[in-house]
């Protein structure tokens, strides 16, 4: 926060037109000002700060004093004399919102209090409970002065951006108000009924939602649905949605993007909202949330959260929907659960703060539903054994009621211990009494499990790894429904599939060359490991690329920012199109639902099945297309092709005897791409380039961790360490002590030797590929300037990645 002194602004007073500005200045007064209060301008943040953590931004303020009276530090703004005086020159300030106009007096109170120099403001409620009547203006008032505000002609506008701010500001204020029913503060929140239903009512569109329905949701459902432009439930809510509503414990499966979170998300918020109204009508307080929903990642719960909040924006009330999820802060989380209605968890955090407070656990042991989203991956990690915990105490009594001994006062030590013994054996006998709904999602369920549950037998687990192995663990009110949406496919509709063999040392030069060949370039990259994501990140960036990390290794703020980066395209603002590339870990194959990714590239062919489906699914989402490359080199083929005969059931497997395992690989529905090598060849002078200036920085960051630094490398490109692979590929070094010399070489690269490689890889970017267009065609036409242009454009004809016939 930079706040310019008094200065700057009586320097502005000095002449010609400014002396109007002084005048109307002079009818005002300066007011200490609530520091929220103030027109605060977002000061553009230079590059230098894109990688700072926990750096969001930065705002700055003018026309304000500082004064600091003791330990107290006051803003003081200059604040219109009246509402009147303000009208009457048409000049509003533009730091404060008229529907929130705080009386002088009011602002006097609003103190800033110091200590150790850092600045703190006390914040004033969003709408104050106890404010007179008359502070609060009605909508009719409101739009007639909005009508106003837009007829009075633009001369009467003379501090036309900080107007322009304001209303925007307004605008975004209106719509968080709308939209955002997670409070600030909890303790904050007034009532949100009342709040909900003073909000002007959006402008309705006509859309044909005769498809929904058959479902038999409420209208008020089906018109919030209606504003979301979903026209038509998906197979999946089709047959997931009535089950739900029936009361039933359902276990749905389709495929990556056909609208499982609305499938289970509907019934609960349709849930919430007619307890909601029958509380209301009664006057009853609520008891704890409604739902908990439980997802693997917490960049999936993030998304939930926010589908379900739009979900939500078209009702006349909403409910509070929390996320709880490692890397946020925990006092937070548990302020927000106590209030929370609908809650999105990751297991681990979840049991963390469950575990630690008994007021959180007793606001969800009332819970109408449980649901597991990518209920399978919630198995993997290490995450389902604070799953487990979770589902055992949900199930678990209340202290209370075990434990009357202690309310009647008894001190006889042994008969308690007896008496708890007793009770815990009675626990173990009884069936828990479960009220609750479980619902469970996923586009992956082996196939033996499916038999069962479409059999209807009693599960058992082989193992802890085991889907059956949850399933025993989950309390179900009865025998679940199975609603399977796919049956025969499991990967999503408009998806193509493609599979380049290439040289295990070629990966990077086929990655770069696949993503070339894509016309939008905006794509997701799947590795097997963090350090590969490190690697390639600034290796696609030194292309020019705009690639964006996201592992688990990374803050989770850090986490967020590379996904908002990449939704925002900040490849556009690079100037290079459409391009934006997130280069990930399986971190990012479940459930995210980034739109407009046109395209997904295994960079290590993915270690189980349904990781490829995850995977592939990130994109052809929704009713869109999209295409998925696996990369595959000669020593991944076989488990390329057990994963191809897995996931495509039908896969012709087309042994063909000929020892080519390519041939082998080809199914009905995963295609090997013939890729032009010769495009492929021209582009290897880059990537070499790019390439060793990423070793270098790497090499140079690692420091003295030497051997470390060959091994990663290593497992990067999936070979071994001491390999002939590693041996041939020079670059990298040989063994023994010719790989040593290599990597000290990059180590060493000296400042000027990093620049030079640098200008030559500037110099190769900035011409187009020439793919073949004679030099006899082109006489009398000056080359050179023919190859410049945009970068990484193909000069001549280029076939493309081959898919769409
Ligand atoms: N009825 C609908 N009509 C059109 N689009 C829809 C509908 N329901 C959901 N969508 C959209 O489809 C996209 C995918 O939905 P969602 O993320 O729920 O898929 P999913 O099945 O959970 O995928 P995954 O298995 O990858 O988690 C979202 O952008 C969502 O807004």
């Amino acid at each position: 926060m930079t706040v310019d002194k008094k200065r700057k602004n009586t320097k502005a007073h000095a002449s010609g037109p400014k002396r109007r500005k002084t005048q109307q200045q002079s009818k005002q007064t300066k007011r200490p000002v609530s520091v929220d209060a103030l027109a605060w301008k977002t000061v553009d943040i230079p590059e230098m700060f894109d990688d700072a953590e926990g750096f969001f931004g930065l705002e700055e303020i003018t026309g304000v004093d500082v004064v600091k009276e003791g330990d107290v530090v006051k803003f003081m703004a200059a604040v219109p004399k009246s509402k009147a005086e303000v009208e009457d020159d048409g000049e509003e300030f533009g730091g404060f919102d008229d529907e929130e106009t705080p009386k002088p007096a009011e602002n006097a109170d609003q103190e800033v209090s110091t200590s150790d120099s850092k600045v703190e403001a006390v914040k004033t409620p969003a709408k104050d409970k106890k404010a007179p009547k008359d502070q609060k203006k009605p909508k009719e008032q409101q739009k007639e002065q909005q009508k106003q505000q837009k007829q009075q002609p633009k001369k009467e506008q003379p501090n036309k951006a900080a107007n322009k701010k304001n209303a925007e500001d307004k605008k975004k204020a209106r719509k968080n108000e709308k939209t955002t029913v997670e409070p600030k503060d909890p303790e904050l929140e007034t009532d949100l009924f009342t709040k909900l239903e003073e909000l002007p009512e959006p402008e309705e569109e006509e859309v044909d939602m005769s498809e929904w329905v058959p479902l038999d949701l409420s209208p008020r459902m089906i018109s919030s649905i209606a504003k979301l432009k979903f026209t038509k439930p998906t197979v999946i809510q089709s047959k997931a949605i009535p089950e739900i509503m029936a009361g039933h414990d359902v276990i749905g499966k389709a495929s990556t993007g056909s609208g499982k979170t609305l499938a289970f998300g509907i019934p609960v918020v349709e849930s919430w909202l007619s307890a909601a109204e029958t509380r209301k009508q009664n006057k009853e307080e609520k008891k704890g949330a409604t739902a908990l929903i439980l997802s693997p990642t917490r960049e999936l719960a993030q998304q939930i959260r926010d589908h379900l909040q739009a979900l939500c924006k078209g009702l006349p009330m909403a409910p509070y929907i929390c996320s709880v999820l490692g890397g946020m802060a925990v006092q937070k989380q548990k302020r927000q659960l106590q209030v929370a209605d609908i809650v999105i968890a990751t297991p681990g955090r979840m049991w963390e703060v469950m575990s630690s407070d008994n007021s959180v656990l007793a606001s969800l042991r009332n819970i109408s539903f449980l649901v597991l989203d990518e209920a399978d991956r919630l198995l993997k990690d290490g995450s389902f054994k604070e799953a487990e915990e979770i589902f055992k105490a949900l199930d678990r009594p209340p202290v209370e009621e075990n434990n009357e001994d202690q309310k009647m006062g008894n001190t006889d030590e042994e008969g308690q211990e007896e008496e708890e013994e007793e009770s815990e054996e009675e626990e173990e006998e009884e069936e828990p009494v479960n009220k609750r709904q479980t619902l469970i999602f996923s586009a992956t369920f082996n196939k033996n499990l499916q038999q069962k549950l479409a059999g209807k037998s009693k599960f058992k687990a082989t193992s802890t790894q085991d889907m059956e192995y949850l399933l025993q663990k989950l309390n179900f009110r009865e025998t679940p429904k199975f609603v399977d949406a796919n049956p025969v496919h499991q990967m999503a509709e408009n998806l193509k599939e493609g599979l380049i063999m290439c040289g295990d040392m070629e990966k990077d030069l086929y990655l770069y060359a696949t993503l070339m060949l894509q016309p939008t370039r905006r794509a997701l990259v799947f590795t097997n490991s963090v350090n590969s994501v490190r690697r390639l990140t600034p290796l696609l960036e030194n292309l020019n690329l705009p690639a964006f990390p996201l592992h688990s290794g990374m803050i989770q703020q850090a986490r967020l920012r590379s996904i908002d980066r990449f939704k925002a395209n900040e490849g556009a603002k690079k100037k290079n199109g459409s391009a934006a590339i997130l280069v990930a870990t399986d971190v990012a194959a479940r459930g995210l639902d980034i739109p407009e990714v046109d395209l997904v590239i295994h960079y290590h062919v993915p270690r189980a099945a349904e990781d490829y489906v995850h995977r592939s699914g990130r994109t052809a989402r929704a009713s869109n297309s999209g295409t998925s490359i696996l990369l595959c080199g000669p020593k991944e083929a076989v488990p390329t092709q057990r994963l191809v005969a897995k996931v495509h059931a039908q896969a012709e497997v087309k042994a063909g005897n000929s020892g080519n395992n390519t041939k082998k690989l080809v199914s009905s529905g995963l295609r090997t791409i013939d890729i032009d090598r010769r495009v492929v060849a021209k582009l290897r002078e880059r990537v070499d380039l790019a390439k060793k200036i990423a070793d270098a920085v790497q090499a140079k960051t690692m420091g003295g961790k030497e051997d470390d630094w060959m091994k990663k490398a290593a497992e990067d490109l999936g070979v071994e360490y001491d390999s002939e692979e590693l041996e041939k590929a020079g670059k990298w070094g040989g063994k023994g002590s010719f790989k040593k010399q290599k990597q000290k070489e990059a180590q060493q690269m000296s400042k000027g030797e990093l620049a030079s490689l640098r200008a030559a890889l500037r110099d190769l970017l900035s011409k187009r590929i020439n793919t073949g267009v004679s030099e006899r065609y082109l006489t009398g036409l000056d080359v050179s300037e023919l190859l410049k242009g945009e970068q990484g454009l193909f000069l001549g004809q280029v076939d493309g990645l081959g898919l769409d016939d």
